[in-house]
C-alpha cells in the first residue's frame, strides 16, 4: 500500500524522502517536470518516491498527506475534493484560511470522509529530508484513526506524538508563524535578544489566549506543534516566516515567491480577534505591519505602550 504527498514544494518532498526510505511513496506536484524539486534544490529522492505532475497516479494510494500551502488549500480541495474524499487525509499546512476563517482540518473535513488529521511541529523540510531526527505531533480526532497513522508515519528518525486535540495542534502551528515574523522584526530592528525571548514569552501567551478561545487545550500549545514550532521558528534564519520579519525590520525587500504563511494568519485572526472582541496585540501589529498600514517604528511602538499589566 502506498502513500501519496500532494504538494512537491519543500515540505512535501522532504516528507517524501522520510518516508520513501521505507516504503513505496506517490509525491504529486502541479507543473512537477522530471524529479528536481525546485524549492529544494539538490535533492536526491530515494527510488521508492514516484514524482508524478498527473493526480491520477495518486490514486493507487491508500492514504493522502496534503502539503500545499494554507491558503491554497480550500481551492484545491474545491477543484480535487471528490478524488480525495474516501481516504484518510493528513494535513501538513500551517496557519489560517484567510478567507473562511478555518484551519486545514476543518477544510478537510468539509469532504465528509474519514477524520482528517494534521501533521505538524519543529521541522524544517531540509532537516528531514537529510535524516535528521525530528519530533512532530499528528493530531486526528479519531484516537484509532491517529494511532494508526502514527504507526504508519513515523520512522526510525522521525517521531510522531500523537493528540485528539486538531484544534490545538492546528493553532499552535498557525500562530507560531506569525509570532516568527514578530521575531523577525524585532531582530532585523537590532532591538537584541532581551527583546526577542520578551516577544516570544507575550507571543505565547496571546496564542494560548486564541487558542483557548477555540477550545484548544493549554498543554498541546506546550507542546511540539505549540512551545516547540514557536522556539524553533523564532530562533532559526532558516526559518522563513522569521526571515521575513528580519527583512521588514531592517527595511529590506523580501521575495514574494516565498510561503510566509504567517502573513494571511495574521490578517485572519486579527480579524477574529477582532470580532470576538480577543487581545491580540501581537497579531494585530503584525497583521498591520504585512498590510502596511503601520511602520516597524509603529508597531513596536503600539507594544511598548501598552498598559502596564500582571503577567
Ligand atoms: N518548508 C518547511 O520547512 C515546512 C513547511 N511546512 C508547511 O508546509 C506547507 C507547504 O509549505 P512548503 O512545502 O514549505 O512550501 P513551498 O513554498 O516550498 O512549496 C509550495 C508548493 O505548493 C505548490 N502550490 C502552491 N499553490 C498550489 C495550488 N493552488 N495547487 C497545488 N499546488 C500548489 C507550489 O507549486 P508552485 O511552485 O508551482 O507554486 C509548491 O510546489 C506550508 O503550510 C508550510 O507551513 C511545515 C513544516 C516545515
Ligand atoms: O514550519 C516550519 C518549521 O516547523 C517552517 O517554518 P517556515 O515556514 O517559517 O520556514
Amino acid at each position: 500500500m502506498k502513500i501519496a504527498i500532494l504538494g512537491s514544494g519543500a515540505f512535501g518532498a522532504a516528507l517524501a524522502a522520510a518516508l520513501g526510505r521505507e516504503g513505496p511513496v506517490v509525491l504529486w506536484g502541479r507543473g512537477q517536470a522530471g524529479r528536481e524539486i525546485r524549492r529544494l534544490p539538490g535533492l536526491v529522492l530515494p527510488e521508492t518516491v514516484t514524482v508524478t505532475a498527473d493526480l491520477a497516479e495518486t490514486d493507487s494510494a491508500d492514504l493522502l498527506l496534503l502539503s500545499v500551502p494554507m491558503q491554497a488549500l480550500g481551492r484545491f480541495v474545491a477543484d480535487h475534493g471528490a478524488r480525495l474524499a474516501s481516504r484518510p487525509l493528513v494535513a501538513c499546512c500551517k496557519g489560517v484560511d484567510l478567507t473562511t476563517g478555518l484551519g486545514p482540518v476543518e477544510i478537510l473535513e468539509t469532504l465528509g470522509g474519514p477524520a482528517p488529521a494534521v501533521l505538524t511541529g519543529p521541522s524544517f523540510a531540509a532537516d528531514i529530508a537529510i535524516g535528521l531526527p525530528t519530533a512532530l505531533t499528528l493530531a486526528c480526532r479519531d484516537d484509532m484513526l491517529g494511532a494508526h497513522l502514527q504507526a504508519r508515519l513515523s520512522t526510525p528518525v522521525l517521531r510522531l506524538y500523537r493528540s485528539t486535540d486538531v484544534m490545538g495542534a492546528e493553532l499552535g502551528g498557525a500562530l507560531k508563524n506569525v509570532m516568527a515574523i514578530a521575531a523577525g522584526v524585532v531582530i532585523g530592528a537590532g532591538l537584541g535578544d532581551s527583546a526577542r525571548a520578551a516577544l516570544m514569552t507575550r507571543g505565547y501567551a496571546e496564542m494560548l489566549r486564541f487558542a483557548l478561545a477555540r477550545s484548544a487545550r493549554a498543554e498541546t500549545l506546550a507542546g511540539l506543534s505549540g512551545f516547540g514550532d514557536l522556539v524553533l521558528t523564532c530562533t532559526s534564519s532558516q526559518s522563513r516566516n522569521f526571515s521575513f520579519g528580519l527583512s521588514l525590520g531592517r527595511g529590506e525587500s523580501f521575495d514574494p515567491a516565498t510561503t510566509v504563511e504567517g502573513a494571511a494568519t495574521a490578517r485572519a485572526v486579527a480579524r477574529i480577534g477582532r470580532t470576538q472582541a480577543l487581545d491580540l496585540p501581537v497579531s494585530t501589529a503584525v497583521a498591520a505591519l504585512v498590510d502596511g498600514r503601520i511602520t516597524v517604528t509603529e508597531a513596536i511602538q503600539s507594544l511598548l505602550s501598552r498598559p502596564l499589566k500582571q503577567e
